[in-house]
């Protein structure tokens, strides 16, 4: 262990650069420009996996087996419909309440009303893992449709993960074509090592603490513009913009006021997000099957004056935002789908840090008033 005196330490300002732990969930590489879960290419698993074979190889390391993937599915779909006590919560909580805060509020109540939340075995945290999984699509499409004024819609246990989700949401499945860019979408967001959403998630799992406690920190976490609330406010700027030709001087004016343009940029990708590529793909069959050339010509517009500007390249949740829109989403619940997809990486952190546990505290060097002391009372 190595220690560190005050005198002269060196800071590395949000953990930049700086190597906390082992992780065997996933690899970011950005000089390769790739990122493998569990050892395969996030672009191999969106070609070929449903969602449900995804989290399974997050949580247990290895693609499942035929009959482990039935019992995934199994277990998801015995678990789908919304729990009366998380829907008595979440009626009661305003339609103007954001989203993100409705999901947070909705894990908690699933992790208060959990008998084995203290029981911290592999076992336990894995049913609870499958728990929220099988849960978060329920609060997140009724959430929605609160909004609207309509109805909960009951889960179809004959459709998939990414299908029932769009089915509890809209009330219909759609297209293939849109069920599919969806389930590439929640592959792409599931994990991606020490973000600040899944670190967040281990240095509550270090202090010992419960796995729906880590997931509601984590959710905390993600909801900010520098995070998961990108894709949400990649879609405000694209309102705020409003068409393709507006795009470049838009960004003049934003970048003189000193923003940070949403969707852009990457603490670890300095070259492009391994994943835009995929997302994009998506985007453009969507494009192409809601008909509506302008979105992609915008999207096009204020990605070519960034990286011409700046040099800086889109991040997924550039793609993501416009994908959701043209799904039907509303903006405010792009951020929940992220949360949705990311709770099985943030779930299999927990599981890993509990392997070999040691409580996260890094120090601090301190910088406020040198030792004083109070006056004196005086005497009388
Ligand atoms: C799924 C995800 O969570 S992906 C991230 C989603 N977040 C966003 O899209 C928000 C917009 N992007 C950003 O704010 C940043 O790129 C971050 C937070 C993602 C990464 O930030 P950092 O690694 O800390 O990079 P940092 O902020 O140091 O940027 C380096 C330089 O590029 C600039 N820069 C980086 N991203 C952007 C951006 N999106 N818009 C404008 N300038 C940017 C910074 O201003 C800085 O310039 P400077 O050196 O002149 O000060
Ligand atoms: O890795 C990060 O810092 C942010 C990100 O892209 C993610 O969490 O998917």
């Amino acid at each position: 262990m190595t220690t560190q005196t005050q005198a002269d330490p060196e800071i590395r300002k949000g953990l930049a650069g700086v190597v906390v732990d082992t992780t065997a969930i996933s690899k970011v590489n950005p000089e390769t420009n790739s990122l493998l879960y569990r050892g395969y290419p996030v672009q191999e698993l969106a070609a070929r996996c449903s969602f449900e074979e995804v989290a399974h190889l997050l949580w247990h390391g290895e693609l499942p087996t035929a009959a482990e993937l039935a019992d995934l599915e199994r277990a998801e779909r015995a678990q789908r419909a919304l729990a009366p006590n998380v829907r008595a919560v979440v009626d009661a909580l305003p339609t103007t309440a954001h989203p993100m805060d409705v999901v947070r509020t909705a894990v908690s109540v699933i992790g208060a009303d959990d008998p084995t939340t203290a029981d911290a075995s592999r076992a336990a945290n894995l049913a609870k893992a499958v728990r929220l999984f099988a849960q978060l699509p329920a609060v997140v499409a009724y959430d929605q449709r609160r909004r609207h004024g309509q109805e909960l819609v009951a889960p179809r246990d004959d459709l998939d993960y990414a299908a029932n989700f769009l089915w509890m949401t809209f009330g219909e499945v759609p297209d293939a074509v849109v069920v599919d860019a969806f389930r590439v979408s929640l592959i792409l967001y599931a994990e991606h090592s020490f973000n600040a959403s899944t670190f967040t998630a281990r240095v509550i799992t270090s202090t010992l603490s419960d796995l729906y406690s880590a997931v509601v920190g984590a959710i905390g976490a993600l909801k900010g513009p520098l995070h998961g609330g990108a894709n949400e406010a990649v879609m405000h700027v694209f309102d705020e913009i409003g068409s393709a030709d507006e795009a470049e001087a838009w960004l003049e004016r934003a970048l003189a006021e000193k923003r940070k343009i949403m969707g852009f940029g990457h603490r670890v990708y300095k070259n492009g997000d391994s994943r835009v590529p995929t997302m994009k793909a998506a985007l453009d069959k969507l494009v192409a099957h809601y008909d509506r050339p302008d979105l992609a010509a915008l999207y096009d517009a204020l990605e070519r004056a960034m990286v011409a500007r700046k040099n800086i390249q889109p991040n997924l949740d550039y793609p993501s935002g416009p994908a959701y829109h043209l799904m039907g989403f509303d903006t405010a619940t792009f951020t929940p789908l992220f949360v949705a997809s990311r709770v099985t990486g943030w779930t299999a952190h927990v599981m890993e840090q509990l392997e070999a546990n040691a409580l996260i505290r890094p120090l601090s060097a301190y910088v406020g008033p040198a030792e004083r002391h109070m006056e004196e009372p005086a005497t009388a």
